[in-house]
């Protein structure tokens, strides 16, 4: 995310505060060292986000979505009597088998999908998108709702992981390696942001503007165009569309989506207010079990590993999927909060201590593909940790 200052204002209330984000992270990855790969709501204003404290001792599904096991590995399934029964019939009008293909293009109908913020917020939106039928389950913090999955409360999570303007939201990079679950799909989605006040007050009465610290730095040039001094980031941005309706603040406005306007009652003053018409977030969809990767239609890999100290360690990491023609789509390193440094000889036989680093790739490349296997195999020999995160569909439908 761009660097802001966000000056603390004095009309938020305490509980408000205390929930101002940044994004700098304070995970504690643990990857052990030289481990294998494995291959591994409704919308209502008044849902509250699930507190960061919610915790439950496992239980099984309790939402009428079972579960397949196939070649070991379970995969979430379509609860069966919402199927439309023709596509289940062969010519002869007899039941087909169920396929992998018809668990993972589930539409989601009965599983519980967490996200962060507030209903209204764009990651509601995302979850929306990546299982139409789901019931939404609004979350406190990022942390909530990997929690809320590991813990059987609810069933996926979508998370944002990237946008274009500002860049990878590095808390959920790191809250991937705290927790054992699955990325199971992605889902891309268009944020057009909207400036939002309380019915009557009009741009020129606005001094301040809240809401997520992501929105804010998409819109940063928009907002001091249109002459709005001062910015404060909370925890989402439905969550400042809802505190500025629930506070009836008259020089404050929201920054947050249209349907935010239209579940909080306020007024949307400006619309398309990102500083780029093009604003895409990437969300990940999580799951406590990974999906049977196909090789028939684009498929990701994400993996996440750490090296060696040395010249040319990166290079060869990256050398074992460029020599099987792999491409890449996405890096990023991430500090390895568990080993933070990495002692090297420099060239005047002095030892120093670089900071180490775990790198996050995405590979267009199925699991199921044994170029990719073999790809991992080879990183495996000298990377000191490798995980597999997921394989997944590639989301090739529009923003
Ligand atoms: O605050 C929200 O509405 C969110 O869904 C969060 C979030 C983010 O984390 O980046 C999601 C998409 C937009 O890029 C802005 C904010």
């Amino acid at each position: 995310m761009a660097s802001m200052t966000t000056p603390r204002l004095p009309f938020l209330p305490a509980r408000t505060r205390s929930a101002v984000t940044t994004s700098s992270s304070s995970s504690s990855s643990s990857p052990s060292p030289r481990r294998s790969i494995k291959c591994s709501s409704s919308t209502n204003a008044n849902s509250a986000p699930l507190p960061s404290t919610s915790r439950r001792p496992p239980a099984p599904v309790a939402d009428g979505v079972g579960s397949a096991d196939l070649n070991g590995l379970r995969a979430p399934s379509v609860p069966v009597a919402d199927s439309p029964l023709p596509a289940y019939r062969d010519p002869h009008g007899l039941p087909r088998p169920l396929t992998s293909a018809d668990l993972m293009e589930s539409s989601g109908e009965g599983l519980k999908v967490a996200y962060q913020g507030f209903p209204g917020a764009y990651s509601e939106a995302a979850a929306k998108k990546a299982y139409p039928n789901c019931q939404t389950v609004p979350c406190e913090h990022f942390d909530t709702a990997f929690q809320a999955v590991q813990n059987w409360i609810v069933d996926r999570a979508v998370l944002p992981l990237e946008n274009t303007l500002g860049g990878s939201i590095h808390r959920n990079y790191d809250l991937l390696l705290r927790h054992e679950l699955h990325i199971v799909g992605e889902v891309r989605l268009a944020v057009r942001h909207c400036l939002l006040a309380n019915r009557g007050v009009k741009i020129e009465n606005l001094r301040n503007v809240i809401s997520h610290p992501q929105a804010l730095a998409q819109c940063e040039h928009t907002l001091t165009e249109l002459g709005i001094e001062h910015r404060q980031a909370v925890d989402d941005t439905a969550g400042a569309a809802k505190l500025v309706a629930e506070q009836m603040l008259q020089d404050t406005g929201a920054v947050a989506s249209s349907l935010a306007a239209e579940l909080y009652e306020l007024d949307i003053l400006a619309e398309n207010i990102q500083d780029e018409k093009v604003n895409v977030t990437r969300f990940m969809m999580l799951a406590r079990e990974p999906i049977i990767p196909r090789v028939d239609k684009p498929f990701k890999t994400s993996i996440v590993f750490s090296l060696e100290e040395g010249p040319g360690q990166l290079f060869k990491a990256l050398a074992v999927f460029a020599l099987r023609e792999i491409n890449l789509t996405k890096i990023e390193s991430r500090p390895h909060k568990k080993r933070p440094f990495r002692v090297a000889d420099d060239t005047f036989s002095t030892r120093v201590k670089y900071f180490d680093y775990l790198f996050y790739v995405d590979l267009e490349a199925s699991m199921a593909d044994p170029k990719t296997q073999n790809a991992l195999r080879n990183l495996e020999e000298f990377a000191t940790f490798s995980r597999v995160l997921g394989s997944y569909p590639t989301d090739v439908s529009e923003a």
